[in-house]
């Protein structure tokens, strides 16, 4: 068993991969052998997480994941501890394992009860009511027991998702547990790393139940980018150059923001090219950036961050920086220009350079023409049909960022948390990649690098200070 952690990549299969490998492990492993590792696995666990806890109430839904709850009540039961099962199930339609593991509880003298447990006085609850199976949204005694669950002031184990949770999409379209660990069977899942699942699942630990087996995968949870040494025989030329285009009337901090973190994230240099041209602004925080005007860029020779505070102003640059930026990220009001216009959103198409677009949900809903609910209901889905549609690696914003590019399987950042939802770390996150592109990395890894970079700042952000983009940018070194 693992705890998942961003210190290393894992794969992740949804729910039609998982199901495929469960069938492949159970044809070789017989019957009821994976339920009772699962069973075993889960009341390891629970003991692992509270090692004095007497009291311990398991909900256990009408499945196989209701099975695998059994199963762990029964090894609770055997070691001294005091389960109290609530089942919501039906006997005559139970599949041969949870049968197998509803009478192996009972021959315990497992405690089945249906009153609801005392709130105050339990020490940990498991969520066995729904895994893979979660068909629709709960309601009646499952959405009682979801609502019991999440009112417990004890600890709550989901076992393989917390109820409610899809697997694939990181969606729940009806009362769904709040767990405060999440023990992932067979596989992992991505709904668990995205959407509404880092706040559904809490702590992720994973057992695969089987040796070896595997198949292919649908995503991976990303890993930290390689450590890369500066060589000493290297000049500030040896990391590129960043030009930033953006920075409107009353927007000019979004371009000294990204310009800032991709200094800080090791750009050899770094221009400013503002879209507000009443003034030459020295940037009295950051001397080192270069202030042009826009037509002095000269784009070929430049990774360009484009979009960060824009505003409309940004769409009449485009059509050159789509052609001639040797590498290019677009931002914010850059994103909105081009869904505006099916001129700009050709010639991204015909874009033969390499261009990271890092849309939030909103963005990517108007540049795909739906809304945001949308978006968020399938966010692995949304990032792959605007890479598709584009040609370009997308990094859709979000909890659990993702990101991808035609023909590879998305990967989603592990990094990052709640500090980053404050106003202009976006504009950083587009002046990280932009440096990663200027130092030779391909779209793909600028991408997934800066992702995981800005969010490792925001995870190992000092308790009392205020994270602000600036300060964030600043950290980047
Ligand atoms: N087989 C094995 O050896 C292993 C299995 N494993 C475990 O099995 C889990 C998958 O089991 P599963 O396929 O039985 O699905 P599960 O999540 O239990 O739910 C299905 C049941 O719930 C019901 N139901 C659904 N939605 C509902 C709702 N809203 N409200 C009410 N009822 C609802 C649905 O009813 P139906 O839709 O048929 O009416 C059906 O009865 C997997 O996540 C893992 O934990 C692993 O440990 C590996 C070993
Ligand atoms: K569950």
């Amino acid at each position: 068993m693992h705890p998942i952690t961003p210190e290393r990549a894992w794969a992740l299969h949804g729910s039609a991969a998982t199901r495929q490998l469960e069938a492949r492990a159970i044809a070789a492993a017989g019957p009821h052998v994976l339920m009772q590792r699962a069973g075993l696995a889960t009341a390891r666990l629970a003991l692992a997480l509270a090692p004095h806890a007497r009291q311990v109430w398991i909900a256990c839904g009408p499945g196989n994941n209701g099975g695998d709850g059994l199963e762990a009540a029964m090894h609770l039961q055997h070691w001294g501890k005091r389960p109290r099962v609530r089942w919501l199930g039906d006997e005559q339609r139970l599949a041969p394992d949870a049968a197998a593991s509803l009478a192996r509880a009972r021959a315990a003298g497992v405690l089945f009860t249906d009153a609801m447990p005392e709130l105050q006085s339990q020490d940990l609850a498991i969520d066995a009511l729904l895994g893979l199976g979660n068909a629709r949204a709960a309601t009646g005694d499952l959405a009682a027991c979801i609502a019991a669950l999440n009112a417990s002031a004890a600890p709550v184990l989901a076992i393989d998702l917390p109820t409610g949770l899809a697997a694939d999409t990181g969606q729940a379209h009806g009362p769904a547990v709040r767990a405060r660990h999440t023990l992932s069977l067979l596989t992992l899942k991505p709904g668990l790393f995205t959407g509404m699942g880092r706040d559904l699942a809490g702590q992720v630990w994973f057992d695969a139940l089987q040796d070896g087996d595997t198949v292919p995968s649908d995503a991976t949870l990303a890993g930290p980018p390689p450590a890369r040494a500066r060589a000493h025989a290297s000049h500030k030329g040896s990391y590129g150059d960043v030009a930033v285009l953006g920075g409107a009337p009353g927007m000019r901090g979004a371009a000294v923001l990204a310009a800032s973190a991709a200094l800080h994230a090791g750009a050899g240099r770094v221009y400013v090219a503002a879209l507000d041209a009443g003034t030459v602004d020295l940037a009295a925080d950051a001397p080192e950036l270069m202030w042009r005007a826009p037509p002095e860029l000269a784009l070929a020779r430049l990774a360009v961050a484009c979009g960060c505070g824009g505003g409309p102003q940004v769409a009449a640059w485009l059509p050159r920086v789509l052609a001639e930026a040797a590498q290019l990220v677009l931002d914010a009001d850059a994103l909105n220009a081009v869904a505006a216009d099916t001129g700009l959103q050709d010639a991204l198409r015909w874009r033969a350079q390499p261009t990271v677009l890092t849309p939030h949900p909103l963005e990517a809903a108007r540049l795909l023409g739906s809304s945001t609910t949308a978006v968020q209901a399938d966010r692995l889905a949304a990032a792959r049909a605007l890479a598709a549609r584009f040609g370009a690696v997308v990094l859709l914003k979000g909890s659990g960022t993702v990101v991808t590019e035609p023909g590879r399987a998305p990967a989603i950042n592990p990094t990052g948390n709640a500090r980053l939802a404050t106003a202009g770390t976006g504009d950083v996150l587009a002046g990280f990649v932009a440096a990663h592109l200027a130092a030779g990395s391909t779209a793909w890894e600028a991408a997934c690098h800066a992702a995981y970079a800005h969010g490792a700042l925001a995870d190992t952000w000092p308790a009392g200070r205020a994270l602000t983009a600036s300060a964030l940018a600043r950290a980047a070194a």
